[in-house]
């Protein structure tokens, strides 16, 4: 088994199905009893109903099973990431550790790659990102994502070792602009899921889009990105699926606010930390992130939406 995917959530899982296609693959559930029932089962009806796992799957609540395989995919949420490493570090240590999340951990500012190897220097981390959600992947639909890894020759590797069927991979070494991409895409989602949520309509819609890619930008290019990778998958692409699909759960926090709706607050929705920690970022680095900043003061409800967009609408006219 070369290798194993820690995280049985929704994306966890649809990666895993994806990956049995090339060979046994394990998947790691944290509680023992959805192990259990996962693999009596055959699925995870938790989080991912109504897709049978393949028979080279194999659910495992044992680590030391799992970590037998070379390349461990990290299927958890950001701001859990940490811990999760810490509290297996003995295990994890010097292994290729692919993170799956997308996210900026809200003490420190830091991605999955950076929390990685502050954790475990000796592993080697990279980073699975992209436009894709968990059911399509699942259900073998096509999709194409961006395996970064900061070493060239690790890089080319896992690409070759995580591409399956319907899974095309690209690749590169800009770890930077990948993991920002994916992070700051979600905080770009719940502005307009907000505003179409209050019916302000597509014409809305794509300003913001475009102008949160401005932001994104402005913040990936000071922190060293590439433009390239933030015009890629791991970038544009990712926003333009996240702000415009209601199976994007960023989205549909974002609609829930600009419809004065309670959301489930069980749901993951990695834009709600990660905005307040790019906020507090820009605001370090003295980068101007309007939406950023507006996307935080709505989850913090210190300002309506109304005011959100009146304030986004009475700033200086520029260039563009
Ligand atoms: N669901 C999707 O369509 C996609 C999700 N992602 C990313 O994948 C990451 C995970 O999301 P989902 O799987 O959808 O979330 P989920 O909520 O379905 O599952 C999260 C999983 O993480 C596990 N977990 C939480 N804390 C843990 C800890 N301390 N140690 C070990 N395991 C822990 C939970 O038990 C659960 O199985 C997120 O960063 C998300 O942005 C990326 C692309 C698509
Ligand atoms: O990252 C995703 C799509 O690429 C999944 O989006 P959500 O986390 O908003 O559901």
């Amino acid at each position: 088994m070369t290798v194993a995917v820690l995280g049985s959530g929704a994306f966890g899982t649809a990666l895993a199905i994806s990956l049995a296609g090339n060979g046994p693959v394990t998947l790691w559930a944290r509680s023992a009893e959805q192990a259990a029932r996962m693999e009596t089962d055959r699925e995870n009806a938790l989080r991912l109903p109504g897709v049978a796992l393949p028979e080279t799957l194999t659910v495992t609540h044992s680590l030391e099973i799992a970590t037998q395989a070379r390349i461990i995919l990290l299927a958890i949420p950001m701001q859990k990431l940490r811990t999760a490493l810490q509290d297996h570090a003995d295990l994890l240590a010097s292994h290729t550790l692919v993170a799956c999340c997308k996210g900026m951990e809200l003490n420190t500012g830091l991605g999955p790659i950076a929390v990685i190897s502050e954790t475990l220097p000796s592993a080697i981390p990279a980073l699975l990102t992209g436009p894709s959600f968990a059911h399509d992947i699942a259900r073998g639909l096509p999709t194409a994502l961006t395996l970064a890894c900061a070493d060239a020759n690790q890089s080319a590797t896992l690409q070759q070792e995580l591409t399956t069927a319907n899974l095309r991979l690209y690749r590169t070494t800009d770890t930077a602009g990948a993991e920002l991409g994916g992070a700051l895409k979600n905080v770009m989602a719940i502005a307009c899921g907000a505003v179409m949520g209050a019916g302000l309509g597509d014409s809305a819609r794509a300003a913001l889009m475009t102008r949160g890619y401005a932001e994104m930008q402005r913040m990936a290019l000071a922190l060293g990105a590439q433009p390239e990778t933030m015009a890629g998958l791991s970038g544009f692409g990712d926003l333009a699926l996240t702000c415009t699909s209601e199976q994007s759960r960023n989205y549909r926090l974002g609609l829930s606010i600009g419809r004065g709706e309670q959301f489930d607050p069980s749901i993951t929705v990695e834009g709600a930390a990660t905005a307040r920690a790019v906020a507090a970022k820009a605001q370090a680095m003295k980068l101007d992130m309007p939406i950023t900043q507006s996307v935080t003061d709505l989850l913090d409800q210190t300002l309506t939406l109304t005011d959100a967009m009146a304030q986004l609408l009475a700033r200086p006219l520029k260039e563009e």
